[in-house]
């Protein structure tokens, strides 16, 4: 992947997020890792209208190397790649639902939501919540990247989703699916629900 498939792949994405309402506003951010370089979103765009050469680069400390001003929450996306070197790409949301659940009280700070459905514990897995902190709060830098050693997707309270993965069309696949698996959980929240087992869970393991 070069600099420029990067930027044309965060354009494609981001309007693809926005025409389907899963950003909205000028919330969100996208990433991804060339060698050394990060390519990111810039801070206060709108995803709908990004164009490529509007992105900015930073380092891998999420140092500002190159054009616009990055995103606020781009230490974030530094702090998770350097956690997860096989990943290359983070996506980061405001979705309605997702960010739904990570207002309620009561969820488990380890795994926000249940393994409702076999697409939800194939595409994401765990979901540790992380305490709110103000958008571009960078003291949840520390507590981001030893999380994402182990976990790929977290919650961020009162907040929204952060998901990497090994490309850009993973991220957003396993983003989506953390959005429509929260819309699950609120739609069920009356009823009484039965999550996969953790053999059943186990069993998927090596399905694609
Ligand atoms: O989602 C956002 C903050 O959490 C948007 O911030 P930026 O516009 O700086 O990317
Ligand atoms: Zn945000």
């Amino acid at each position: 992947m070069n600099e420029t498939a990067a930027r044309q792949q965060i354009v494609a994405a981001a309007r693809s997020l926005f025409t389907r309402s899963l950003t909205h506003g000028s919330t969100g951010n996208i990433s991804i890792r060339v060698g050394d370089r990060i390519v990111v979103t810039p801070t206060g765009s709108s995803l709908g209208t990004i164009e490529t050469d509007e992105l900015s680069i930073i380092g891998p400390h999420g140092e500002h190397l190159d054009g616009a001003k990055p995103s606020k929450e781009a230490f974030l996306h530094a702090a998770m790649l350097r956690a997860r070197p096989h990943d290359n790409a983070v996506v980061h949301t405001h979705s309605t639902y997702a960010a739904a659940v990570s207002c309620l009280a009561g969820l488990d700070p380890d795994n926000a939501l249940p393994p409702l459905t076999a697409y939800y514990a194939m595409r994401v897995g765990r979901l540790p919540l992380l305490p709110y902190h103000a958008p571009g709060d960078n003291s949840l830098e520390a507590l981001a990247e030893r999380t994402a050693i182990d976990n790929h997707a977290l919650l961020l309270s009162n907040h929204g989703p952060i998901v990497t993965a090994k490309t850009l069309s993973t991220a957003l696949d396993a983003l989506e699916e953390l959005e429509e698996t929260a819309k699950l959980f609120l739609l069920l929240k009356d009823h009484h629900v039965r999550p996969l087992t953790t053999e059943q869970i186990r069993a998927l393991s090596g399905h694609p």
